[in-house]
């Protein structure tokens, strides 16, 4: 099987080094280097992700067409669904992602984080309930990263979601939401505000938000992941995948449809973590 995009890329960070510049350590040298590399390569590799969404469609297109051809019923996991529903209900939840760790990610963990809040708010706008999503603590490199790159996404005029400057976290009628804690979420209560980390850190930073929410008293769970689904290694969701299965978990009030219709199937079947954090293959 050929090396994904994401492999080959890191690859051509990883290897051929050029000699260090005169003045320069060996470590500003290698963020410089590769800072330049990313900035060269990136048309190149924009233009065979681009591709390679392409063959996936037609690939798709073509699966949907053999259903037709066969006067089938087109499988719900092959349809497509519009980008807002408008029969959407209030959840009655507040979501708040907290992105106060910007200083404890690299850069292409910005671009990770970037994208998880932009699908994000894509499935708060489509699932069937959605929740009011607040961004907070957006005052840095994610900031900076919406305000450049991704300004055509019009953060600001996001419905059910904002962004804020601001710290500071809810104690009252508040949950923060950790894979490092005992305690295990039963259910989703309308009025509560269920608090995720904005963070990609491939578990680089354990038990962060748990001591985070410790220290501010905020009672912290855990999804209830291994009472419904088998996922090896340790629990870590993206905060994407936390938010969605949250949001779908209002279907049916069942969590074991909410994991198993958010986190892809081949990871589930063989029971390997690759949507989890361990592997750092999220967005
Ligand atoms: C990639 S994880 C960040 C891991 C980070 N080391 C930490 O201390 O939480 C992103 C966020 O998703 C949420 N999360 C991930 N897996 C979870 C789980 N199994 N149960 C509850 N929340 C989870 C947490 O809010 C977490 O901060």
């Amino acid at each position: 099987m050929s090396d994904s995009v994401e492999k080959q890329e890191a690859r051509v960070l990883h290897t051929h080094i050029p000699p260090v510049p005169e003045g320069m350590s060996k470590s500003q040298w290698k963020k410089v280097w590769r800072k330049q590399r990313i900035q060269e390569t990136k048309s190149q590799y924009t233009a065979i992700r681009k591709e390679k969404r392409l063959k996936a469609r037609e690939k798709k297109r073509a699966k949907i067409q053999e259903f037709i051809d066969r006067g089938e019923e087109i499988p719900e996991e092959l349809k497509r669904k519009p980008r807002v529903n408008l029969n959407q209900k209030d959840s009655g939840i507040k979501i708040i992602v907290d992105c106060a760790f910007d200083d404890l990610m690299n850069d292409r963990e910005i671009v990770s984080m970037s994208t998880q809040i932009t699908r994000a708010y894509s499935w708060n706008k489509r699932e069937n309930h959605f929740a009011d999503v607040k961004v907070t603590s957006f005052n840095k490199r994610l900031k900076h990263r919406f305000d450049t790159d991704l300004h055509n996404s019009f953060h600001d005029e996001w419905k059910h979601f904002k962004f804020t400057e601001d710290a500071e976290l809810p104690t009252e009628n508040a949950v923060y939401l950790t894979a490092d804690t005992e305690d295990t979420l039963e259910t989703l209560e309308p009025g509560m505000t269920y608090i995720v980390g904005g963070i990609v850190d491939k578990n680089r930073h354990k038990l962060l938000c748990y001591n985070k929410a410790k220290e501010l008293g905020i009672p912290t769970k855990r999804l209830p992941i291994s009472d419904y689904i088998k996922l090896c290694g340790r629990q870590v969701l993206t905060t994407a995948h936390v938010i969605q299965i949250m949001l779908k978990y209002f279907d049916n009030h069942d969590w074991k449809e909410a994991f198993e219709s958010v986190l892809p199937p081949r990871k589930l079947e063989d029971s390997s973590p690759e949507s989890t954090e361990a592997t750092g293959k999220e967005e």
